[in-house]
């Protein structure tokens, strides 16, 4: 037997016709290449199947076009192209197309004082579509955070005054007892409640955006929450982790405020929702809070 006698089935009749939203793959193990790193990524390939008579897609079709993802920097015009591919793979079938990567960027952070270093993974989906000729491309990060709750570190300092009170009633204050008193465990009796948080950013960017800079947006994320979590550290590090968590306490609102307003200025953006998950240690449950933006029509 030789490929000419294969049975096709795809090229059959459907039996029931009927069009189909989205046909395809998932979770086609593939690696790509984003900012110059190697990413081990999964992608979900797929088209719509607007012929309904048709008894089915060509899934090789799709996964071939996967190949050139394995050998170019990601980007918003690579997945375009890759689209289309689909799309002219299946012409008089399909009139959409989408493609799905997700994997883990690899990032190393440099510790806060120590000339230490470290590797942190931040999960990345990018999720574009081709539609009646219109593309489109989105990009979701999660970024872990440090958060400590403002209405906490109130009540911790309410209680430090009292003890102050307390240890220092009717008697001539001493600057070196003063001193002594801060650096003991009397002088922070109490302590806020502080939780490891994660920001959700799902990003709708524009279609034009040539270079994708997945960094980019990561970096203003941290920066505008202060409080990233940390790599390699040593006391001194751990010593200026708490400062920066002294100086950035936040509610989960604070928090999507924050970032809220750091990425409407960042350029490639034209609508977002972010959602800030704080895994609260005061509660069993989580503090959450969420956010949209859109660029105004010019
Ligand atoms: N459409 C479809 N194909 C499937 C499915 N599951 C497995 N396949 C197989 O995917 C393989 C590739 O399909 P095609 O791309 O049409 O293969 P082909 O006919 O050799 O390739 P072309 O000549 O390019 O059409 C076939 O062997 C199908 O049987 C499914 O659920 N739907």
């Amino acid at each position: 037997m030789n490929a000419l006698t294969l049975p096709d089935i795809a090229a059959q009749a459907a039996r029931q016709p009927l069009p189909l939203e989205w046909v395809g793959m998932r979770g086609i193990a593939l690696p790509v290449l984003i900012e110059g790193q190697r990413l081990c990524a999964k992608a979900d390939a797929g088209v719509s199947l607007d012929d309904g008579e048709a008894r089915g897609i060509h899934m090789s079709r799709l996964y071939l076009a996967l190949e050139r993802l394995e050998t170019q920097n990601l980007s918003a015009g690579l997945m375009r192209e890759v689209l289309q591919a689909f799309l002219d793979s299946h012409i008089g079938l399909s009139s959409g197309a989408y493609l799905n990567i997700h994997t883990d960027l690899m990032l190393k952070r440099p510790a806060l004082v120590s000339p230490l270093a470290g590797w942190k993974t931040y999960p990345v989906t990018l999720a574009a579509h081709l539609k009646n000729g219109m593309f489109h491309v989105e990009l979701k990060i999660e970024v872990p955070y440090s958060s400590t709750c403002p209405c906490s570190a109130a009540l911790a300092r309410q209680l430090i005054q009292q003890q102050f009170v307390d240890d220092f009633a009717n008697k001539p204050l001493q600057h070196a007892d003063v001193l002594a008193w801060l650096g003991s465990t009397r002088g922070i009796v109490a302590t806020p409640h502080s939780q490891r948080s994660t920001a959700q950013l799902h990003l709708h960017l524009d279609a034009a955006t040539e270079h994708l800079s997945l960094t980019d947006f990561i970096n203003q994320a941290e920066a505008a929450l202060g409080t990233a979590v940390q790599t390699a550290v040593k006391r001194a590090d751990e010593q200026a982790f708490a400062l920066a968590n002294g100086q950035n306490l936040m509610f989960c609102e604070d928090a999507a405020r924050r970032l809220n307003l750091a990425l409407r200025r960042s350029p490639g953006i034209r609508e977002f929702h972010l959602r800030v998950i704080h895994a609260e240690s005061l509660h069993a449950h989580d503090a959450v809070a969420e956010s949209r933006w859109q660029r105004e029509a010019q």
